[in-house]
C-alpha cells in the first residue's frame, strides 16, 4: 500500500494554438485552441511519488478552470495516500476529483474486485435506475471470462474511428488528403463535421462517402448547433449518406430534444449520439431513461472524475446502450482509453457497435501518448493514468508567458 502525504499542487495554463490551422474546428467552435488545466501533484512518498491531471479546454476560460483547481488544493494538499486509496468514496464526495494510481489506470480498475469498485462510486441521485446491488452483480458478472477480453486487448487493441480528416475548417483538398491517408493506414470509421451550412455538409458528406466506400462507417457532428426540429430536417437531407449517428444534434443539455430526435431519425436507421458535454451521472441517467440517445459519449474531463465516469459505464450497461467515447481534444484520448478498455474488460464484456474516438493531434506533448496499430488503441503499459505532459511542452505552451505565445504576440498572429 502507498505511504506517503500529498505536499503539493501546481496548476498550470497550457494552450496549442490550434485554431491557427482550423484542427478541431466545428459548426460552433471555429477557433479552438486545444488546452488544459494541468496539474502536477508532489507527494512525499519514498519513491518521490507524482501525480499528474488535466482537463481539456478550447483556450479562453482555462483560467477558470485553473482558479477552480486553486480553490479546491487545499482539500487535497497534505492528505494521507492511504486514505485516499482506501475510501475513494468520501475522497471523491468532497473534492470529485481524481486519485493518481501506480497501475495503468485501466488495470487498476480491472484488477479491482467489484465490491472496490462500487465503493468508489456516489449511487445519490440514480438509485432508482442503478442501485449498489445492481452495480455489483454487473461487475460480478464481468469478472467471467476477463482473462480472455484482457488477453484479446493486448493482442488487437479497443477499435477506434478518427475525426481528424474532417474538421469543418478544413479545405476539400486536406479533407481528401488526410481521409486517402487514414483509408491507407487502415481507419474504417470516419466522423465530419456538420452544421453550418447544408450544402456544404452535402458536398463535403459525398465527398468522403465516395472516398471511403459504403462498407465503412461514417458519422455526423453537429455540435449542439441546431433546434430540434432543425435536426431532424436537417440530418434527413444528409440520410442518403447512411451516417450510423448523429452526434449532438441539439443542446446538450435538452433531454427530451434529443429523444425526440431520435424517434423522428429511427425509421432512418441513424442513431443520437451524445455526451461530451455531458456534466455528470444524473444527466446521463435521464438520457437513459428517455432512450433519447443510441450512443453514450462518455468524456473522461467533463464528467469530472474516473468516479463520476464508472457509474455512467455501469449504467449505459444496465440499458444496454453501447459507450462510444469522446476524445476530440487535447489530452482526452490518452485518458480516455483507460475508461473504454476497462469497459469493455470488466462491464459490457461487447465490442459490437462500439468504437473509441481519435483525433491525430498534440500526442507529441506527452511523456506516454497513445498507440495506435490497425486503428486501435492498444493499451498502455505505463502506470497512471497517461497524463504527464513533457515539461518542455508545459514550458512552451504555458498561456501567455510560454515561448510559443510570446512568438504568436510578437508576431501578431493572435491577440489576448
Ligand atoms: C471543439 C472540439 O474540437 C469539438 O469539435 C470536438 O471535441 C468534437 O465535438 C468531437 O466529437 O471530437
Ligand atoms: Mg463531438
Amino acid at each position: 500500500m502507498v505511504k506517503g502525504k500529498i505536499t503539493s499542487l501546481a496548476v498550470k495554463d497550457v494552450r496549442f494554438p490550434t485554431s491557427l490551422g482550423h484542427h478541431g474546428s466545428d459548426a460552433m467552435h471555429t477557433d479552438p485552441d486545444y488546452s488544459a488545466a494541468y496539474v502536477v501533484i508532489e507527494t512525499d512518498a519514498d519513491d518521490a511519488l507524482k501525480g499528474y491531471g488535466l482537463t481539456f479546454t478550447l483556450g479562453k476560460g482555462t483560467e477558470i478552470v485553473v482558479c477552480a483547481v486553486n480553490a479546491l488544493s487545499h482539500l487535497v494538499v497534505g492528505r494521507n495516500l492511504e486514505d485516499i486509496v482506501t475510501n475513494f468514496r468520501d475522497f471523491y464526495r468532497q473534492l470529485t476529483s481524481d486519485g493518481q494510481l501506480r497501475w495503468p489506470l485501466w488495470k487498476l480498475l480491472v484488477d479491482m474486485t467489484p465490491e472496490q469498485l462500487v465503493s468508489c462510486i456516489d449511487f445519490r441521485y440514480i438509485t432508482d435506475v442503478l442501485t449498489e446491488a445492481q452495480a455489483l452483480e454487473i461487475l460480478q458478472n464481468g469478472k467471467q471470462r476477463q482473462e480472455t477480453r484482457e488477453e484479446r486487448m493486448l493482442k488487437s487493441g479497443y477499435p477506434a474511428y478518427t475525426t481528424s480528416c474532417a474538421w469543418l475548417g478544413y479545405s476539400d483538398e486536406q479533407l481528401q488528403k488526410l481521409c486517402a491517408d487514414a483509408l491507407q493506414d487502415g481507419w474504417t470509421r470516419f466522423k465530419v463535421k456538420v452544421g453550418a451550412d447544408l450544402q456544404d455538409d452535402i458536398r463535403r458528406c459525398k465527398l468522403i462517402r465516395d472516398m471511403i466506400g459504403h462498407d465503412n462507417k461514417l458519422m455526423l457532428d453537429a455540435n449542439q448547433r441546431w433546434d430540434v426540429n432543425e435536426a431532424i430536417s436537417w440530418v434527413q437531407e444528409l440520410a442518403a449518406f447512411k451516417p450510423l449517428w448523429i452526434e449532438e444534434p441539439t443542446s446538450p443539455d435538452d433531454i427530451l430534444g434529443h429523444g425526440t430526435i431520435s424517434k423522428a431519425l429511427a425509421p432512418l436507421g441513424i442513431g443520437v449520439a451524445t455526451g461530451e458535454q455531458c456534466h455528470n451521472r444524473v444527466m446521463f441517467k435521464q438520457f437513459l431513461q428517455a432512450r433519447a440517445l443510441q450512443y453514450l459519449q462518455i468524456d473522461s474531463c467533463r464528467l469530472g472524475s474516473v468516479n463520476e465516469n464508472l457509474s455512467v459505464l455501469l449504467m449505459a450497461k444496465k440499458f444496454n446502450i453501447p459507450v462510444c467515447p469522446h476524445a476530440g481534444g487535447v489530452g482526452l484520448c490518452e485518458l480516455v482509453q483507460h475508461l473504454i478498455i476497462f469497459d469493455y474488460i470488466s462491464v459490457s464484456g461487447e465490442l459490437d457497435n462500439r468504437m473509441c474516438e481519435y483525433v491525430d493531434h498534440l500526442h507529441e506533448h506527452f511523456k506516454y501518448p497513445v498507440t495506435i496499430h490497425n486503428a486501435a488503441y492498444m493499451p498502455p503499459m505505463d502506470p497512471g493514468y497517461s497524463t504527464e505532459m513533457k515539461e518542455d511542452s508545459v514550458l512552451s505552451y504555458q498561456f501567455p508567458g510560454g515561448s510559443v505565445w510570446q512568438q504568436l504576440i510578437h508576431d501578431k498572429r493572435v491577440e489576448i
